[in-house]
């Protein structure tokens, strides 16, 4: 159970939850300081018994990108003692993550055992010259040497994500032909060497965590046998923990996005496991304490990874212990926050708890004076506001027309891939009755209310935008949210207008698109791994008015998800496309000035929304009205935004 304690050599870990390694982008130079302190502290004081840090290289070449974080000297050690300091107050361990980037970094010196160039990355990488590699290994020794004076409980040696010594690892990428390359003992030589080394820099009670890659997902990676004896000689050369690594970045199987379900890769840490005798970290869309202590009963692992469910929760596990588990505010793996902000090279946070990482910057303070505020709306920008208004201190009531809370939550947890919305909305439930928030549902806003109020806010959210498409023979378009509430009868040729997030979940609604499981992939770990397609009933197809790729304007972790989703259901899609007329023979479109008929017997409209503010047209010059979320700008459906206005007008007021 989560709670134990685990015993390793030298060191206690005061219970099974591990913060598993994120890069924030708070790493890089000074000025983040003390916002990396503060996030770090607030997770060793959310109890979390070990924090690994995002990856820094051990030298220069290593690095993600020009200006990501290294870790190898004096000024590094004093910087980093902040962080080491303030976890161990807590009673928390923290590891430093060491990641040479290899193949995968992002510029023009980057070096690879082969000049083999990766396909998500323009720079062609150069082949490591044998001096090249010894050094890497001295590095690698040194930055842990460095990590040990700077308070750190060990490193994590980054082995998997199709890095450096995955790269090492697997034939796929590594084509020497001298003692780095070839059979198996070869190219594991990297890792190893590595690990000896590091062992010989640094005192016996310093723990070196190996993130070995369990099942690689590219063709020609490390097949499960060598996955046996890799483990079994890195045991042997020092790994005290190894952490389950899960798929290239390369691979074109989702490995942490919301289509895959909690705890799908467990079986990858129980193969880890079965094989060494040290404890074992499980990984990948572990987010309840329930999913966790599965895993842990049954000996899959000794050992949870958290690392977005941390974000979205930094007190997760005090709240687990204090039998407060229903308060836990718990990742969704939408990635819209924390990994879609780091390809951007924005700061990471989480779409649920946008104080992630931001601790410094929207710290939440208890209000001077307690105030009566009517929050009209309850969805998620409503919802959300509620309970920051609450948790300051203010008298909240909660106000919808509607008999159900949730407002667009409700239709985003009907997609395949996002049913975890539901946990979204349950804690919103839990914590409004906690904070005492007075919730009146099917109660409409009228200007009689404002007497009443301090404040008023108006989260009253979107509706679907109409088609304006000339409909003959009894036909009608169809909006999205009347599809997934059930409330109209679909055929089997369907027309898809819009090709926007809810255009993609159309198609996931509409196709049933079931996720896969590592079982799965089982008959063809490590041999070949592109998803089967499905046999659909449906003929789906997909238009848009603009020119250009489908899918554009996704999130860059999840946009190859739902485009590869639309593929493997045989949805036709068509660009640049006029829409004309709908009746009995089909949809009417014209396409590059041609004017076609598509064979179809239902047309759904996902083209957008329009805000839901008429209630408040007299009062927007009022002082206490305040507008969020979807009310306020409806150019798309933006829980992270509506979440995000909730805390920012909870802390103005
Ligand atoms: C913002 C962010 C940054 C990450 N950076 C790293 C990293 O530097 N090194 C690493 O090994 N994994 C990194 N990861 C991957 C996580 O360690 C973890 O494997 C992944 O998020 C899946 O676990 P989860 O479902 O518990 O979040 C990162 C993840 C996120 C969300
Ligand atoms: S943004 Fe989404 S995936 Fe990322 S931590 Fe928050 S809930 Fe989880």
């Amino acid at each position: 159970m989560l709670e134990q304690q685990l015993q390793l050599k030298h060191t206690q870990l005061r219970n099974r939850l591990v913060m598993g390694s994120m890069h924030t982008g708070l790493e890089e130079g000074w000025h983040n300081r003390k916002r990396l302190r503060a996030f770090y502290e607030a997770r060793a004081k959310g109890g979390t018994a070990m924090l690994i840090t995002g990856g820094y290289s051990p030298n220069l070449r290593g690095k993600l990108t020009p200006i990501s974080s290294s870790f190898n000297s004096y000024y590094d050690v004093f910087k980093h003692r902040a962080y080491t300091d303030a976890v161990h107050k807590h009673g928390g361990k923290i590891c430093l993550q060491l990641l040479h980037a290899g193949r995968y970094a992002y510029h023009p010196f980057n070096q690879a055992p082969s000049a083999i160039q990766a396909p998500i990355n323009p720079y062609k990488p150069k082949a490591m010259s044998l001096g090249s590699i010894k050094k890497t290994i001295k590095d690698f020794a040194h930055s842990a040497y460095m990590a040990e004076k700077a308070g750190y409980d060990g490193v994590e040696v980054m082995g998997s994500e199709g890095y450096l010594i995955n790269e090492f690892m697997a034939p796929h990428t590594n084509k020497r032909e001298d003692e780095f390359g070839g059979n198996l003992e070869n190219r594991m030589r990297l890792a190893l060497e590595i690990v000896k080394a590091v062992r010989a820099k640094v005192s016996e009670k310093f723990l070196i965590i190996f993130r070995l890659s369990v099942i690689d997902l590219i063709p020609n990676g490390s097949t499960p046998d060598e996955v046996t004896i890799q483990a079994i000689e890195l045991e042997k050369a020092g790994v005290d923990i190894f952490n389950t690594g899960i798929g290239w970045h390369e691979a074109r199987v989702p490995t942490i996005a919301s289509m895959v379900p909690p705890g799908a890769f467990k079986e990858a840490s129980k193969r880890l496991k079965d094989v060494v005798s040290v404890p074992v970290i499980a990984v990948n869309r572990i987010n309840t304490p329930e999913i966790a202590n599965d895993i842990l009963t049954a000996g899959e692992a000794d050992l949870i990874s958290m690392a977005r469910p941390l974000l979205a929760d930094p007190e997760f596990f005090n709240k687990y212990v204090n039998k407060q588990s229903k308060q836990i505010n718990i990742c969704i793996g939408c990635n819209q926050g924390c990994l879609d902000h780091v390809f951007k090279n924005k700061r990471a946070t989480c779409l649920v708890n946008p104080q992630a990482a931001f601790e410094l910057d929207y710290p939440l303070e208890q209000a001077t004076k307690a105030k009566n505020v009517l929050v009209v709306g309850a969805g998620p920008a409503g919802l959300s506001a509620s309970c920051y208004l609450a948790q300051k201190g203010h008298h909240v009531t909660l106000i919808d027309q509607k008999e159900q809370m949730g407002g667009q939550f409700n239709l985003a947890m009907q997609i395949p891939g996002k049913e975890d919305f539901n946990h979204t909305l349950n804690y919103y439930t839990n914590e409004l009755a906690r904070l005492n928030v007075s919730v009146k549902l099917g109660k409409a806003y009228n200007d009689s209310m404002l007497e009443s109020y301090d404040d008023i806010i108006f989260a009253t959210g979107v509706r679907p935008r109409e088609a304006t498409i000339k409909c003959n023979d009894g036909k009608r378009v169809f909006a999205y949210d009347e599809v997934i509430r059930g409330e109209v009868e679909l055929g089997k040729s369907i027309a898809i207008l819009g090709a926007g997030g809810i255009g993609f979940d159309m198609v996931a609604f509409l196709s049933e698109h079931k996720s896969q499981t590592i079982s799965d992939f089982k008959t063809q770990w490590g041999i070949e791994c592109e998803p089967q397609p499905h046999k659909d009933e449906r003929q789906l197809y997909m238009l848009k008015r603009s020119a250009g790729r489908f899918g554009s304007e996704l999130g860059k972790t999840t946009g190859w998800i739902h485009r590869q989703v639309a593929k493997q259901h045989g949805v036709k899609q068509i660009a640049d496309c006029q829409y004309n007329s709908f009746d009995k023979n089909g949809l009417s479109i014209t396409v590059a000035g041609e004017t076609q008929t598509l064979p179809v017997d239902t047309v759904i409209a996902c083209i957008g929304q329009v805000s839901n503010n008429e209630v408040l047209k007299n009062q927007l010059d009022n002082a206490k009205v305040h507008v969020i979320g979807g009310a306020k700008l409806a150019s798309a459906i933006d829980a992270k935004r509506a979440i995000f206005e909730a805390l920012q007008i909870a802390r103005s007021i």
